[in-house]
């Protein structure tokens, strides 16, 4: 039997015209899509890496916006090289019970009465903030109802391991007009984000509210800017050379584009943040050698690890922690991207001689490079049949 706790009177349309996008905002969304489309329709034209980056979940303003400004400020620094997105997560899928993220609990109480209203102002108020600063945004798509009230700032949507499957969200996916990445599921197979890419492809019907909170039946137009996230599963880890082949091949097998973004986080670190720069290292690795790896996700935040929620509730907690998954602090971010960057560069590089000399086009050019150097964080790749780069 269930118990209502709260009827909300939020709509769609007041909470956007109560937080709405300007049409200077509304350009920057506009164009962050289209780059992220161009990048999934010819991933080596000018061979930029997406980067899905940021907390694992979003808890608090100040934190989250100055995480923003010091992303906004390397995304500019790496603009030639990233296409940068921030994750502003506000809903968590838990593995079986957990904070479920800003939308449901505000105010960090975990108490069954959460002001669920206050939740999604203070989600979609957190997202606008981000989006003006000029930094696109990628979220999960979790609840479905939620979608009306945000859809217009997203830039990425991410479909997560445990909802790939569920019809529900391949047909969100199929309606929503960003480009959405489907995750292999929590044991690590690809064909349910094979599956799920090739469903949001088609138009279906569905059920959704519209801007007025109204139940209505739609027909969604179908989506073909998608994407496959490796992150691993309980079968191990899935970013080695030999996976993104497999999968490419799964994906041109099922007629798909090889349009592949690998998860450093997740089962790919072993759900320890600190495993985090090593994947990125042999990401980084294949970049620069020459692999068509379409992006990357990984989980940063400005200081590393994880906290729990204290019994006292939040004025209990570190600044700028994650209280979801552990993630990398913001010193590691940068030597990340930095290193990205750099194999970038060296992808950027070898396609304009392989235009140019195609004799030279198979003599990969990355060997013992140290890709970055940042205070005490070092990360090496080693020759590219060598082991994976080392952060020290
Ligand atoms: O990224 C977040 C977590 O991996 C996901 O929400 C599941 O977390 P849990 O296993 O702690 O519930
Ligand atoms: C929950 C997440 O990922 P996954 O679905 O891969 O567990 C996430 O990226 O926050």
């Amino acid at each position: 039997m269930h118990r209502n706790i709260a009827r909300t009177s939020l709509v769609p349309a007041e909470v956007i015209s109560a937080l709405p996008l300007d049409q200077n905002t509304l350009n920057h969304v506009d164009s962050g899509r289209s780059a992220v489309k161009q990048l999934l329709e010819y991933p080596r034209s000018n061979g930029r890496l997406l980067v899905i980056i940021g907390p694992c979940s979003i808890h608090h303003l100040d934190a989250a916006l100055d995480y923003a400004t010091r992303l906004a400020a390397a995304a500019a620094r790496h603009q030639d090289q990233l296409l940068i997105a921030m994750r502003v997560y506000i809903e968590k899928p838990r593995t079986t019970v957990g904070w479920k993220g800003l939308v449901h609990d505000p105010d960090l109480t975990q108490a069954d009465n959460s002001d669920i209203a206050r939740g999604i102002l203070v989600s979609r108020g957190i997202m606008l903030s981000v989006v003006k600063m000029g930094l696109p945004i990628a979220t999960e798509i979790l609840s479905p109802l939620l979608m009306p009230f945000i859809h217009d700032l997203l830039t990425v949507g991410v479909i997560g391991a445990r909802t790939t499957e569920s019809q529900t969200h391949r047909e969100l996916s199929s309606d929503v007009t960003f480009p959405v990445g489907f995750k292999n599921n929590t044991e690590g197979s690809l064909k349910s984000a094979i599956d799920a890419m090739t469903a949001a492809a088609q138009p279906h019907t569905m059920l959704g509210i519209d801007e007025h909170g109204c139940l209505v039946h739609r027909l969604s137009s179908g989506n073909l800017d998608t994407f496959a996230v490796l992150r691993g599963g309980s079968s191990g880890p899935n970013y080695s050379r030999k996976h993104v082949g497999q999968a490419e091949m799964a994906l041109v097998k099922s007629g798909m584009q090889s349009r592949i973004v690998i998860d450093c986080s997740h089962g790919n670190s072993s759900k320890d943040y600190r495993n985090q720069g090593r994947v990125a290292a042999a990401v980084a690795e294949q970049i620069a050698a020459g692999s068509g790896i379409l992006g990357v996700m990984i989980e940063s935040n400005i200081n590393p690890g994880r906290q729990d929620i204290p019994p006292c509730g939040s004025s209990g907690l570190a600044y700028g922690v994650s209280i979801t998954d552990g993630c990398v602090g913001w010193d590691e971010t940068e030597a990340i991207l930095d290193m990205l960057s750099a194999a970038v560069k060296q992808r950027q590089t070898d396609q304009k001689v392989t235009n140019s000399v195609p004799a030279l086009a198979s003599e990969p050019s990355s060997r013992n490079m140290t890709l970055v150097q940042k205070n005490d964080i070092v990360i090496t790749t080693k020759a590219l049949s060598g082991s994976l780069g080392s952060i020290s």
